[in-house]
């Protein structure tokens, strides 16, 4: 898999201050979700800065797209424009007195013009949920629309790499979620998502691969079933195991549950009992099964949603991606379900509940690819249906629900 990002052997020691980076060797492989997780003062921040030039390393080298980054005026501002840093604490990042003229910011300096300007703007606010915030003042949003105007900031210079200082200090569990929600709805868009987080539940669950740092090195890299199942490296970083992994490794020693791949989610947890207790011949739910209804919210009005849920025997709805919470709030749709919402789907229906989820047109492939997928790795055969049905090619006239 191709690198991205590359730092080798990198060492940085503030003026006046610690040596922050002792040596850190890493490599970011394009259009993965990574974890740098490890505890206060480990160097993650510094690290960060490293990627879009901010800092330069006393020594090593950091590598953008396999080329040495260059320190040049010119080449900085190409390589901010593609490595885009979210700062832990948005107020860094805003500066203008409205939303509309901080998102255009970047756009602005780019030298882009007018109408292209607004198109960036409005595409970037749309992505995070906050079309027609366009006038309001950032200093007097919530923590968690601030974020979302500082990740519009850097979505309005459509980036290569996002990277996230901290994405879901300082919000309430609602909001980390949306927040965590936007940026895998990123990264199925193909970026490189980069954060840092102490929150080993967190990066258990999300990332693809973990780099865990303590006192300016790499204590250990790989998966994060691979990094989080070393208890003494976590122990010396001062981080706990995730709970679930914790609670699988107690029921694996009492022979309750067979030494596989720990699982990362309620869903595979539930999954790995199940297969305990059935044995190897996993049971079929087929019969049982309920069906996952999936709805293009770019392609139906709120009426077409309401009588879905009534013709068909939809028991619980969820809504996935910035578009489609909004939609449901737009045409008041009562939502059981606003994050892991396929995963959620998929255990009601295991138990023969069927279900909806409220997505947008992009997500739509992802959603049948990842219930396709459960499917074949678990054995069960469930269904999913796009509704209502996609239009026929060539249909002339309008059909009922459609837009
Ligand atoms: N501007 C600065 N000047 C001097 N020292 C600094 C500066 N910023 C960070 N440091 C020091 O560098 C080390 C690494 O800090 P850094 O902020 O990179 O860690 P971190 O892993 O991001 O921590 P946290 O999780 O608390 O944000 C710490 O010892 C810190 O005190």
């Amino acid at each position: 898999m191709e690198g991205i990002l590359e730092i080798q052997n990198a060492r940085y020691r503030y003026p006046h201050g610690p040596e922050a980076l002792r040596g850190v060797s890493i490599r970011i492989v394009q259009g993965s979700k990574v974890a740098l997780v490890g505890p206060n003062g480990a160097g993650k921040s510094t690290l960060f800065q490293l990627f879009n030039g901010m800092i330069r390393p006393d020594a090593g080298t950091v590598s953008f797209g396999g080329a040495p980054i260059e320190y040049t005026a010119r080449a900085l501002r190409d390589l901010r424009r593609r490595v885009g840093l979210v700062f832990q604490n948005p107020d860094v990042q805003i500066i203008a007195p409205t939303v509309y003229q901080d998102v255009a910011f970047g756009p602005v300096n780019l030298g882009l013009a007018r109408d292209a300007i607004d198109r960036a703007v409005r595409d970037a606010l749309s992505a995070v949920g906050l079309a027609g915030y366009e006038k309001r003042p950032p200093h007097h949003l919530s923590g968690g629309e601030k974020k979302r105007v500082a990740i519009a900031g850097i979505l309005a210079m459509e980036p290569d790499v996002l990277v996230f200082d901290e994405p879901t200090s300082s919000l309430d569990p609602a909001s980390s979620e949306e927040i965590m929600e936007l940026l895998d709805e990123l990264a199925t868009d193909g970026r490189t998502i980069i954060i840092s987080t102490h929150d080993v539940e967190l990066a258990y669950r999300w990332a693809d691969h973990v780099i865990l740092m303590e006192q300016g090195m790499v204590l250990a890299r790989g998966s994060p079933e691979e990094v989080f199942a070393d208890h003494a490296l976590l122990r010396a970083a001062r981080l706990k195991p995730p709970r679930i992994l914790d609670l699988y490794h107690e029921l694996v020693a009492r022979g309750i549950v067979e030494d596989r791949t720990p699982p990362r989610s309620v869903l595979a947890f539930t999954d790995c009992i199940e297969q305990h207790l059935h044995g190897s011949s996993l049971r079929t739910a087929r019969e049982a099964a309920g069906t996952v209804y999936i709805c293009n919210v770019d392609a139906v009005d709120g009426d077409a949603v309401r009588r879905l849920i009534t013709e068909r025997p939809i028991g619980h709805t969820g809504a996935m991606g910035t578009r489609a919470k909004e939609f449901a709030n737009r045409e008041l749709i009562l939502l059981d379900f606003t994050y892991g919402v396929i995963d959620k789907c998929i255990l009601k229906s295991l138990i023969g509940e069927s279900s909806l989820i409220l997505s947008s047109g992009g997500m739509i492939d992802h959603t049948h690819r990842r219930i396709a997928e459960y499917s074949a790795e678990s054995g069960r055969a469930l269904i999913a249906v796009t509704v209502p049905e996609p239009m026929p090619p060539g249909s002339a006239g309008r059909l009922p629900g459609y837009l």
